[in-house]
């Protein structure tokens, strides 16, 4: 993968299921969502999405059967159990307890136990003090609402895959489920892993490959200083860039990601958010003898411009009064996914973006989006790809 924009050809979604159905008014903003979904709804339209990618001739591979697959192995079942068994919360006792109850589940069973959870009140009662103790709302393995941004656990650079380190306490366990699925499914054999999740915080959705060799990384709300740096000596050491730009995002939910506010709709041309198009800066980093160079900040455009070797990184642009970017940005409407140059998946709901992207002459694929944006994602994040047609040598 050396590209935002080559060919899509493959693509790992997640469709979402009863781990929605956990969400209430009660635990929403803990876990990352700013409303309650309709499940049926948010599946009716994720299965759009998939279709939509489909029809464009991207293979689409779902979460969870790739974790069932992997699940076959013992030893992959084994893993999933212990790294649940680490969590503190549960105490010696209770510990043994879920020990047992996943030890005794089905393959199918378990994967949906790990992606969904398990709720108090689905262990009989009986299992010691930290179990009576428990609230009747609380869980006794967190749900992974936020799995169907796939975006963000793990993302491919070259011919390797970065199993990321996520920042927010509830999406901490979803490289979990990642990291197993490269290390045993039969269709990862041999993928070498760029970044493991006990390093420092990086986000899949802070990363953009501009340009083959040219890869920015924001840093706010969730990829740290410390994950660009390690990421950018990763990437240099293997060889598969020649520039990392740092750019330095703010730390709000609005722009938790660089994808929130800016998305590649061709080789040489983004969307951007307007309010930011001109004030977001850029540290570019190179490597000499081993070590890391560092300019000062400069405008983003025009560092990017630099790194990539064109005259300039068009941006289109949206021209929108403050109001409607203001909602169309907190609607993902800078979040898109190219499916090929000039072709891109957006929210319909954007409707002043989307005609934008068109009027530059960006054939905009719409799919409905009212109950999967309420956990503040667009089609950017609730993707992964992980093959494209090369740019380079194209
Ligand atoms: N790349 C992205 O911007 N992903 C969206 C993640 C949304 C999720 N509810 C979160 O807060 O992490």
């Amino acid at each position: 993968m050396d590209s935002e924009v080559g060919r899509l050809r493959a693509v790992i979604l997640h469709r979402p299921g009863a781990e929605l159905k956990r969400l209430t008014p009660r635990n929403n903003d803990k876990l990352l969502f700013d409303g309650i979904p309709w499940v049926g709804r948010a599946q009716e339209e994720h299965d759009a999405f998939a279709e939509a990618l489909r029809s464009h001739g991207v293979d689409v591979l779902y979460v969870t059967e790739l974790l069932q697959e992997a699940l076959e192995y013992q030893s992959a079942r084994e893993e999933a159990i212990a790294g649940v068994l680490t969590d503190a919360r549960l105490g010696d006792r209770l510990r043994g307890v879920v020990a047992s109850y996943l030890g005794d589940l089905d393959t199918e069973t378990l994967a949906h136990a790990l992606i969904a959870g398990i709720a108090h009140e689905e262990l009989k009662s009986g299992h010691g003090l930290v179990y009576e103790l428990m609230g009747r709302h609380d869980f006794i393995i967190d749900p992974l609402p936020n799995l169907l941004f796939t975006r963000d656990s793990s993302a491919w650079i070259g011919d390797r895959v970065a199993v990321t380190s996520l920042a927010m306490p509830a999406r901490e366990r979803e490289t979990a489920l990642t990291r197993l699925i490269y290390a045993h499914h039969p269709r990862f054999a041999g993928v070498r892993t760029l970044y493991e999740p006990d390093l420092e915080h990086v986000e899949g959705g802070d990363i953009l490959l501009l340009a083959p060799g040219v890869i920015a990384v924001g840093t706010g709300e969730r990829t740290t200083p410390a994950g660009v740096e390690r990421l950018a000596r990763r990437v240099f050491d293997a060889g598969l860039a020649h520039t990392v730009l740092a750019v330095p995002i703010a730390q709000e939910r609005a722009t938790m990601h660089l994808d929130t506010i800016c998305t590649m709709v061709d080789v040489d041309t983004v969307v951007m958010y307007p309010a930011i198009a001109h004030s977001l800066t850029a540290n570019t980093v190179t490597t000499l003898d081993g070590d890391l160079r560092i300019t000062p900040a400069q405008p983003f455009l025009r560092a990017a411009a630099a790194a990539m070797g064109v005259d300039r990184l068009k941006v289109i642009d949206t021209g929108l009064d403050p109001v409607t970017a203001e909602r169309e940005q907190w609607d993902d409407g800078n979040n898109t996914l190219a499916v090929a140059p000039r072709l891109a998946v957006a929210y319909e709901r954007n409707i002043e973006t989307n005609a934008q992207l068109e009027a530059a002459g960006v054939e905009v694929i719409r799919i409905k989006g009212s109950e999967l944006g309420s956990g503040r994602g667009g089609p950017r994040c609730m993707s992964c790809p992980i093959e494209r047609a090369p740019l380079l040598g194209s």
